[in-house]
């Protein structure tokens, strides 16, 4: 089968239509400087001999900081044809002054020269030109069969978990809290409600996917798997017809649209009614809880994919975000309630780009380069020390000093997430078959409950049976596995999930269908559009693994060229400390310090909107204070001596201490290990 996109093997695409827009663009084309140019060379010479990971920590950091460069350079594309999706302050006049210093919820207003840029509703992005990632006919779409390379490739074998022995859970949960601020895909229809008449209207419809099964595969309850198609956005150019455009439905700032919402009328919705800024929370006894609709959902910014482990976290930065709040009052008596409300948001959201950037990363890529690397992302080589002392020593460099005041760029490519950035995101492994609870003052072992029964209407109860309480759960995630990055490692319930729109489905089929669907290239094209070297062989791809590179080359048919981007992402040798693939880890070094760079509250514009003067000296220092530790410290105290006996250098997304030795633990089926 012939695919467009970079299958003529070996042929290289760098930056091939990367501005692909008929109109004026009103963004700058990225070049790079002459000795950029010139360090990319130097280390893609020494690279031929080392791999950037083999490299002593610094001179490996400074390998990555010139591959982000040449990254920027040749992949980051924009999801339409001309710039003028994005807006401008004629079509899109700001409304009130207050958005020159606050976010406005709709995702508007961050650029103020391209309004609409980041927004909700706008189109993903692509980090491969768009003519090399067309619509797939039927054939390619269905071949091989999805739901056959979940049953071989995704279902954990006989039950087996395999456990990522450097993290704990909370670093599982955190990362799909963290996607949920910055992305949703927008389905076909907005879906009936199960308990609505409709539900029967969606089984008629036509625009789903009627997902065979394959003979002999894994027993499914019903013929077909039937799930609604990604939905396409309008047609605004010829070329959406052979790529077309897929709207996100989440703003795709770092702006904590899964806390406040993606739009101005869902926060004021989310906000108490008080002049004081903060979240609506129902307080029962001394516990906060998210408050609740009439169906019982949680009223936050993004419920959907709901489980315990959103409950906490969301509930947590709810808690935060009001803590925020109570600081900024006391400090500033006389701000009203929205002054109140924009500052708080500005710092929570920073704080959780901060411990997402120096916290979460390093944990997940365990790796000394890494380390350096993402702590140079938000305090520049100089570090920590240095930059609080003095401030930022070089004005504009993200290197010397970080990319938080550095000044926002775009890099030649209008902001937005990209399909391949989602892809890489496919990280459903993480998440365990059963959590094992412990009290998180004695110890002992509470109970283990199945993940199946804390999702969506069932998330609460775990916390509801007492005795068990936000702090034990919060414990409980601190010693809990999560499921290794790696083939055969989805839990069963993910593979037979019933949402509650009335769907269900095989998280493993749809990871493959849906990358598939939009375009997203298979795993030798998505390394050849990287600039990555290609296996010729299964088991060049598996690093000389012949049982996988022999059921690999069985499933796809002895061509390897099918092989799709996350089955291969999940069959390559890893680099040693590193929690997924490199494939996958090129896209996220690129787009994780994008996030970043773009964003006029983090990275600073024209008006210095980082700092003191934007966010308030208290609400400034909360942030370049602040941690992961220092949040669940300060809301549930009970974890403050297990947080501490870590010791400060203690990665709080790595697996915490266990006070009570290991006879606690010892007989409970559980993913402790003892
Ligand atoms: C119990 C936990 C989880 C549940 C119930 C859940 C459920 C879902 C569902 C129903 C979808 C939509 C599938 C489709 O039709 O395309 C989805 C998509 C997705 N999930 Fe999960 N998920 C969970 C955990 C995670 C985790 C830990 C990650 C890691 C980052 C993750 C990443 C994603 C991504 C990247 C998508 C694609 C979103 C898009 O299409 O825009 N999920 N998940």
């Amino acid at each position: 089968m012939a695919f467009p996109n970079g299958n003529s093997k070996g042929v290289d695409v760098p930056g091939e239509g990367k501005q692909e827009s008929t109109q004026q663009n009103p963004i700058p084309g990225f070049t790079p400087s002459l000795p950029e140019r010139v360090g990319i060379g130097a280390f893609k010479l020494l690279n031929k001999v080392v791999p950037w990971y083999k490299l002593p920590g610094l001179i490996g950091a400074f390998n990555l900081a010139f591959l982000r460069i040449e990254l920027r350079q040749f992949n980051l594309h924009d999801g339409y044809a001309s710039t003028e999706a994005q807006g401008n302050t004629q079509s899109t006049p700001l409304p009130d002054d207050r958005y020159l210093g606050a976010r406005h919820s709709d995702g508007k207003f961050n650029s103020l020269e391209m309004p609409l840029m980041g927004c909700k509703g706008l189109r993903f992005g692509r980090n491969f030109p768009r003519h090399l990632c067309p619509k797939p006919t039927e054939e390619e779409l269905w071949t091989p069969n999805p739901r056959m390379i979940s049953d071989k490739f995704m279902a954990r074998r006989d039950g087996k978990f395999i456990p990522a022995t450097t993290l704990n859970l909370l670093a599982a949960g955190w990362i799909q809290f963290q996607i949920h601020d910055w992305f949703n895909h927008v389905q076909v229809r907005e879906l009936p409600h199960p308990r609505n008449d409709h539900v029967t209207d969606f089984w008629k419809s036509e625009e789903k996917f009627k997902v065979p099964l394959p003979e002999g595969g894994a027993p499914w309850p019903h013929p077909h798997m039937e799930v609604f198609r990604t939905k396409p956005d309008v047609v605004r150019d010829p070329s959406d017809i052979k790529c077309p455009g897929y709207n996100n439905e989440n703003t795709a700032w770092w702006d904590g649209s899964q806390i406040y919402g993606s739009s101005e009328e869902a926060t004021q919705a989310l906000r108490t009614k008080l002049p004081d800024g903060k979240l609506t929370l129902d307080e029962i006894g001394a516990v906060s809880f998210l408050p609740r609709d009439k169906d019982g959902n949680p009223l936050t910014g993004f419920n959907s994919n709901w489980w315990l482990g959103m409950e906490m976290l969301h509930t947590l930065f709810a808690m935060e975000h009001n803590a925020i709040c109570d600081a900024l009052k006391a400090a500033y008596p006389d701000m009203t309630g929205d002054q109140i409300f924009d500052k708080a948001r500005l710092v929570n959201c920073a704080l959780m780009a901060k411990i997402h950037t120096v916290e979460w990363t390093p944990a997940i890529l365990a790796h000394p380069a890494l380390k350096i690397g993402m702590n140079a992302n938000w305090w520049g080589i100089v570090g920590e020390k240095l930059t609080k002392m003095l401030g930022r020593i070089s004005k504009t460099s993200e290197i010397i000093s970080g990319i938080p005041g550095s000044g926002a760029e775009q890099d030649g490519a209008p902001y937005s997430l990209t399909e391949e950035f989602v892809s890489v995101y496919r990280m459903h492994s993480l998440i365990p078959d059963n959590i094992a609870f412990f009290s998180a003052t004695t110890g002992d072992h509470i109970r283990t409950i199945p993940t199946a029964d804390m999702t969506f209407s069932q998330a609460l109860d775990p916390i509801r049976a007492t005795p068990l309480t936000f702090a034990d759960a919060f414990y409980s995630f601190g010693i809990n596995y999560p499921g290794a990055i790696t083939n055969n490692n989805y839990p069963a319930f993910l593979r037979h999930l019933p949402t509650p729109d009335g769907q269900v489905r095989d998280l493993g089929t749809l990871d493959i269908l849906r990358d598939r669907e939009r375009g997203v290239p298979r795993y030798c094209a998505f390394r050849r559009l990287l600039r990555m070297s290609v296996p010729k062989t299964f088991e060049e791809l598996t690093g000389g693994n012949a049982k996988l590179a022999a059921e690999l080359r069985e499933a796809y048919n002895g061509d390897i060229e099918l092989v799709d981007a996350l089955v291969g992402s999940h069959s390559e040798p890893v680099i040693p400390g590193f929690g997924f693939s490199e494939t996958a880890f090129r896209i996220f070094i690129l787009m994780a310090s994008r996030r970043l760079k773009s964003d006029r509250f983090i990275a600073g514009g024209k008006r210095g909107e980082w700092g003191e003067g934007t966010y308030t000296k208290v609400g400034f220092r909360w942030v370049q204070e602040g941690g992961m530790a220092q949040v669940l410290g300060r809301h549930f105290p009970e974890l403050k001596a297990v947080l501490e006996g870590g010791g400060k250098e203690r990665n709080v997304f790595a697996p915490w201490v266990k006070l009570w030795g290991s006879e606690a633990y010892k007989g409970v089926e559980t993913n402790v290990v003892v």
